[in-house]
């Protein structure tokens, strides 16, 4: 980058400065911390509700490393249908169409603000058999290996998807498998005391219709 700051200095000063370096670095941050611990947390409580899923045996029982990924389906599997089901993004990011386009019969002049709604992909009943219910068979084969489908969209499509998608799939394989391999999740624990109180948590109240 300093480099390149020192090169197109005489050209523009705009793209390659300390000013645009800290907001691509903040980003970053922004983009790649919130997405991928809100995956993690869907997924620990996932696991707590579909126990047998957790199974110790199709999560590996080494340390996971990412050269072993493909020799475990299951749990390939199993973290694919989190991101599925989690669908944590679901409406993506908005953006601006470049041209004219027609779309399904629906014309979309050019810049027009448009949200991709990743939901209706992620959970398209014509693309998965039980849209609606987590099942980490929707991600296998009849022979159990991993099939990764088009629908499978998490990250969006097209050239501005997610920048981080391979990160973002080695970290959740790293600590998914870690954290599932080495602790047993499990619901509300009383804390100690002379009466049987819940440990500080946190729910929503929702008023009754
Ligand atoms: C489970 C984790 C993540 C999910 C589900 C996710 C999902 C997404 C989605 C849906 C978009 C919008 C794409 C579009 O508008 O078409 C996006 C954009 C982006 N993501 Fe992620 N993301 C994740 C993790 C990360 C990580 C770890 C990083 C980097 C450290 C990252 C960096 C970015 C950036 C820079 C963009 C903007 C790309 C652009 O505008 O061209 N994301 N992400």
């Amino acid at each position: 980058y300093g480099e390149k700051q020192d090169t197109e200095k005489d050209t523009s000063t705009d793209y390659f400065s300390d000013e645009n370096l800290i907001a691509l670095v903040s980003n970053l941050f922004v983009a790649g911390t919130e997405t991928t611990a809100s995956t993690l947390r869907r997924g620990i409580l996932l696991m707590m509700r579909y126990p047998e899923d957790r199974n110790q045996k199709s999560l590996g029982l080494d340390n996971p490393r990412i050269a072993r990924r493909t020799q475990m389906p299951y749990t390939d599997a199993v973290i694919q249908e989190v991101q599925r089901f989690a669908n944590i993004l679901p409406a993506g990011l908005p953006r601006a169409t470049t041209t004219d386009i027609v779309l399904k019969n629906c014309y979309i002049p050019k810049a027009t603000e448009v949200i991709i709604f990743l939901t209706s992909v992620l959970r398209d009943q014509t693309q998965w058999e039980i849209q609606d219910i987590f099942n980490p068979e929707h991600c296998l084969n009849s022979k159990g290996k991993f099939i990764k489908k088009a629908a499978f969209m998490p990250f969006s499509s097209g050239r501005r998807m997610c920048a981080g998608e391979s990160l973002a799939k080695m970290e959740l394989f790293l600590f998914f498998t870690s954290l599932l391999q080495k602790l047993t999740f499990c619901h509300l624990t009383p804390d100690i005391g002379f009466t049987t109180r819940p440990t500080p948590h946190e729910i929503c109240a929702v008023v009754r219709a």
